[in-house]
């Protein structure tokens, strides 16, 4: 396709989700407030507080959509997550790749030899912990990064400073120290799109299954799960476990695996995963999005 096309689609895209709502977790300027704006353009984004508002703002309809970070390709999974895709009921529709390129952000003339203490979101920090490190910074954990450059910008302390996105120093009217402080430099965050209903993707597009289960307790369970997924020639992309909620020592396990619920193979997989398993839900089929350069916007 053209790229002239190509935006000509995009316009088309965006003029119909007009007025239409996306909920993101932390303030203005978040990393999940530009995953919503590259991967949702013409939808307001919509802040809240915590995730599991998310969750109750799409079931209760003042949200369209969600934007949830799921997983970061230094730091590791965003447990909170996962934790309330299996308490809600809502679906996966898509998926996006956040390239995230941490800032150094100060009220102006702060000079960098003079900080003593760092603020940002426990995953942002995580992926700086070699910057931070160097320098021997305290670290102080708040909600999202976006927050914290704004409570930096509401009272100027001495010595402090916020790890946070471009833009939400920019938004804050901060100044940029450092860019690109991240351990990795091709650090990438991966967000989920979640709504009330699941879509049925378009034929021809490449797609993935994301469900969650619980194994019965016999031996050698989490193996026979996966060997339908082996002997169907089924390709898993992630595999996560988490506690469960209320009973100790029994765990949830996520599955993504690329295909669609149409595919026989996809079906005698799944057949044979309930025969090992309970509680198994399928948490949505969705496009597929390899790498951030392949990616699109929905
Ligand atoms: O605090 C933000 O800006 C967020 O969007 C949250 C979040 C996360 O939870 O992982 C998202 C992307 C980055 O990896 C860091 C933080």
């Amino acid at each position: 396709m053209s790229p002239a096309r190509r935006q000509i689609l995009r316009d088309r895209i965006a003029m119909s989700h007009a007025n239409r709502v996306v909920a993101f977790q932390g303030a203005h300027g978040a990393y999940s407030e530009q995953a919503c704006r590259e991967k949702l353009p013409g939808y307001q984004s919509r802040p809240y507080k915590t995730f599991e508002d998310i969750f109750i703002a799409v079931e209760q309809g003042d949200a369209e959509l969600g934007m949830l970070p799921v997983e970061n390709s230094m730091a590791g999974v965003v447990s909170d997550s996962y934790d309330l895709l299996a308490v809600h009921n809502l679906h996966i529709i898509g998926e996006y790749y956040l390239p995230v390129r941490h800032c150094l952000m100060a009220h102006q003339g702060v000079n960098v030899e003079r900080i003593h203490t760092v603020y940002s979101h426990p995953q942002a920090l995580a992926q700086c912990h070699s910057f931070i490190k160097r320098h021997g910074w305290n670290r102080v954990a708040v909600y999202d990064t976006a927050g914290a450059a704004a409570a930096l910008k509401e009272e100027h302390r001495e010595g402090e400073a916020a790890i946070a996105s471009a833009l939400a120093a920019e938004l804050y009217g901060l100044d940029l120290l450092a860019e690109q402080i991240q351990d990795s430099a091709n650090n990438t965050t991966r967000f989920l799109i979640i709504a009330k209903d699941g879509i049925i993707p378009m034929p021809n597009v490449g797609c993935k299954i994301s469900l969650l289960f619980e194994v019965r307790h016999i031996p050698a369970a989490l193996y026979k799960c996966l060997g339908g997924f082996a002997t169907n020639g089924i390709n898993l992309t992630r595999l996560e476990s988490r506690p469960v909620a209320g009973r100790d020592w029994s765990y949830h396990f996520y599955l993504d695996f690329q295909g669609r619920m149409d595919q026989v193979n996809v079906q005698q997989a799944l057949e044979e995963l309930k025969f090992y398993t309970h509680n198994m839900k399928v948490l949505g089929c969705y496009p597929e999005s390899l790498r951030p350069e392949s990616q699109g916007a929905l």
